[in-house]
């Protein structure tokens, strides 16, 4: 590509040849509270996504993990009658604020659902580059990015001989390290991952784990679990969120894993680790 033309929009993507930059961005949410209509959901979270870590939400159903998770990225908003106060800062810069678009941030801050969401009908290889499309991004290395995100989600070995082939042929854990191979072609600084695991066999479950040890090195990682099991295999940190009943969520309580599952200041973070309640 002719990149002497100021007129034509810069790919994001490094050079094809040249290595993934390791990286990944810290999220700091500050006094985060969220409502669906006059429904306060969420109260007050303050919370911080070190880049290079995986952070683990847990907490029972309904106790606004999902919600935390969406602010994140500004998917929150795209709930009509939802609404938000506080901060959340993408390495300092306020994903919120005026200097950063809501594509700029949903390009750098990207999202997997629950439920694998290929393009069924389309190819492997289309359904990789949709990521640049979905996010409006322009690559001149197409291929290589699309080796390269299939790589990196630890797919391109199974799937090299047919990308050409429809997505909807690949397994139900194929297919979401292919969600993931698509959020990762824009080169993501914070992946938010929404309970990824949930619809996969022990086995597909275990090989996004290892793609999720993989990745933490060049992108930050945010998952909400029900899993506690996968809560201490992926995450280097977590966050206990509790809504008492007709309370908004609240973080009971962040830390490292280790002292979350082994040594939790607060009684309920005790009792949930160790599936007393929830
Ligand atoms: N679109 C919505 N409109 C109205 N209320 C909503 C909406 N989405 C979520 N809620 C409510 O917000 C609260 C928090 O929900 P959220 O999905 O964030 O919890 P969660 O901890 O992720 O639950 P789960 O673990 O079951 O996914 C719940 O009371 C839920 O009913």
């Amino acid at each position: 590509m002719n990149n002497a033309d100021p007129t034509r929009t810069k790919p994001l993507a490094s050079p094809p040849d040249g290595p993934v930059r390791s990286r990944g961005g810290t999220l700091t949410a500050s006094q985060v509270s969220a409502w669906f209509g006059a429904s306060k959901v969420l109260e007050g979270v303050d919370l911080e996504m070190g880049a290079g870590r995986v952070t683990a939400l847990i907490g029972p159903s309904g106790c606004g993990k999902s919600t935390f998770l969406r602010i994140l990225n500004r998917m929150h908003e795209l709930v009509p009658s939802a609404s938000l106060a506080g901060s959340v800062l993408l390495d300092g810069q306020d994903i919120y604020g005026t200097s950063l678009r809501v594509t700029q941030v949903r390009r750098r801050i990207g999202m997997v659902f629950q439920k694998p969401n290929p393009f069924p009908a389309m190819s492997i290889a289309d359904n990789v580059a949709a990521g640049l499309k979905l996010t409006g991004t322009r690559a001149a290395n197409r291929t290589e990015l699309i080796e390269e995100s299939l790589s990196r989600a630890g797919l391109w070995n199974e799937v090299k001989g047919r990308l050409r082939d429809p997505a909807g042929g690949l397994s139900g854990g194929q297919q979401q390290r292919l969600c993931i191979a698509r959020s990762l072609t824009v080169r993501p600084d914070v992946l938010l991952m929404d309970e990824p695991c949930s619809a996969l066999d022990p086995t597909s479950t275990r090989r996004i784990e290892e793609t999720i040890g993989e990745l933490r090195e060049q992108v930050t990682i945010v998952i909400v679990t029900h899993n506690m099991q996968q809560a201490q295999r992926v995450s280097q940190r977590c966050a206990f969120f509790l809504a008492a009943e007709n309370e908004p969520g609240r973080v009971v309580e962040s830390g490292p894993t280790s002292t979350i599952f082994d040594s939790p200041r607060d009684a309920r973070t005790s009792d949930y680790v160790h599936g007393r309640f929830g």
